[in-house]
């Protein structure tokens, strides 16, 4: 690959396919190496389309819109952003040769379904996993919940960012769990996961990058630990490292290792994972830099963001951690277009604090529409700087 002067069709051009938070972090890092970036989303002013050369607003779940932009922009990489593409327009450029989809069109295939990750996981490779079975029906619902037992939860396989995600306690709540996959879900395909609750003592990203680092083959580079808080299966702080046993640490890398192997190919990959003493259970996978991730551009020499960076144009990584730190969440908490913030001049305030407002054109309360990243000489100092921080800071509309 030969990365040129920018704007010129002897540059990398790079095609993001999901233009969001983590996208805009991305397109950053990939900039800074002289790279061309086209960012794509469902709607205009997505955050990464403030910062790329070339923006459009396509649906995504179309695989023809997906082909017709390609053969008109012709990327020499397309880097996935999020969990709603047409992965068959994917594999048939990828097919086609001229095009590398990061990490790969099969990769990206199976993590965007809950069942194809699963029975990868765990029927495939033997990773541990929480019990699960699948339904296409309140009746099939009914049926598969007796097998995994209460609580469970319940998920549409097409989903990310705990939407259409239900903890089921009891029968009573069947339908209402069946209702809310299937008007919540990022993608209305019907089916859900059923998956018995793990009563961890913690959970964490293991950041995992495959990367050449110069070399002919990739090889693995695993990220400090990063511990997360979730909240309807969506993450309102992370922070890291997170303290682990030895055990505990070493099966994590074993489990992340196996599974980001398998799906090949080079870049950033967020392993989930669910920890109780030594024991540790497989959750799912992003082959993209995680969300609880966004941590490491304060904690980290190079961030997952320039490590996904690094890794995609061949350069060399290192997953050095620099400080103790975390972040904290900032929700739209307000609906409407025209999202201002107050109390920003405040939160930066608080030592060793740096915000990120994402620049989402549209706020809805629990929308995610900045980050508060705060370094400490502790987790837990670190911890309460960014949930000050991002506390202090005030979304208000006009
Ligand atoms: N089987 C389980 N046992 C215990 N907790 C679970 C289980 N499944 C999900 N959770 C909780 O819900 C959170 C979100 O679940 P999951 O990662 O499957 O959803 P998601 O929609 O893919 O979210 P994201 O896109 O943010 O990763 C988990 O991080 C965990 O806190
Ligand atoms: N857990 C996945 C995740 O965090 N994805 C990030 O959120 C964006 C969508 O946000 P939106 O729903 O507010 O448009 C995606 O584009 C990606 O950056
Ligand atoms: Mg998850």
């Amino acid at each position: 690959m030969k990365i040129g002067t920018a704007l010129t069709r002897s540059a990398t051009r790079v095609m993001l396919l999901g233009a969001g938070e983590l996208g805009k972090e991305v397109a950053i890092a990939l900039q800074r190496y002289g790279v061309e970036v086209v960012a794509v989303d469902r709607y205009p002013n997505a955050p990464a389309q403030h910062v790329s050369h070339c923006a459009h607003v396509i649906d995504m779940m179309d695989g023809d819109d997906v082909k017709r932009l390609v053969e008109m922009e012709k990327p020499d990489i397309i880097v996935p952003e999020l969990e709603a593409i047409a992965t068959d327009a994917l594999a048939e450029i990828e097919r086609a040769g001229n095009v590398v989809v990061i990490p790969n069109a099969r990769a990206v295939d199976l993590t965007m379904n809950r069942e194809k990750i699963r029975r990868l996981a765990a029927e495939e490779l033997g990773l541990p996993t929480s019990s699960y079975a699948f339904a296409d029906s309140l009746e099939s619902l009914r049926k598969v919940v007796s097998s995994v037992g209460y609580p469970c939860f319940v998920k549409p396989v097409m989903s990310s960012s705990g939407k259409g995600q239900f903890l089921l306690r009891s029968e009573a709540d069947l339908e209402k769990a069946w209702e809310h996959t299937q008007s919540e879900g990022r993608v209305r395909d019907g089916k859900v996961i059923v998956e018995a609750k793990i009563e961890f003592d913690y959970e964490i990203t293991l950041l995992t990058v495959r990367a050449r680092n110069g070399r002919s083959g990739e090889e693995t580079y695993f990220c400090e630990p990063i511990g997360h808080r979730q909240e309807f299966g969506d993450y309102v702080e992370s922070w890291q490292p997170q303290p682990m046993s030895k055990t505990a640490q070493e099966e994590a890398k074993r489990i992340a290792k196996t599974i980001t192997e398998n799906l090949g190919g080079c870049g950033v990959f967020g392993v989930e994972l669910f920890v109780k003493g030594d024991q540790v259970w497989f959750s799912e996978v992003s082959p993209r830099p995680h969300d609880t991730g966004m941590v490491t551009m304060i904690t980290q020499e190079q961030s997952e963001f320039e490590l996904h960076a690094r890794a995609i144009l061949g350069f060399p990584v290192s997953t050095r951690l620099r400080d103790p730190g975390a972040s904290a969440v900032i929700y739209g908490q307000v609906e409407g277009e025209g999202l201002a913030f107050e109390g920003v001049d405040d939160a930066l305030a608080v030592p060793e604090t740096e915000i990120r407002l994402f620049g989402k054109p549209i706020s809805y309360p629990r929308r995610r529409v900045g980050v508060a990243l705060a370094a400490g000489r502790s987790v837990e100092e670190a911890r309460e700087r960014a949930r000050t921080a991002a506390g202090l800071v005030k979304p208000v509309i006009g």
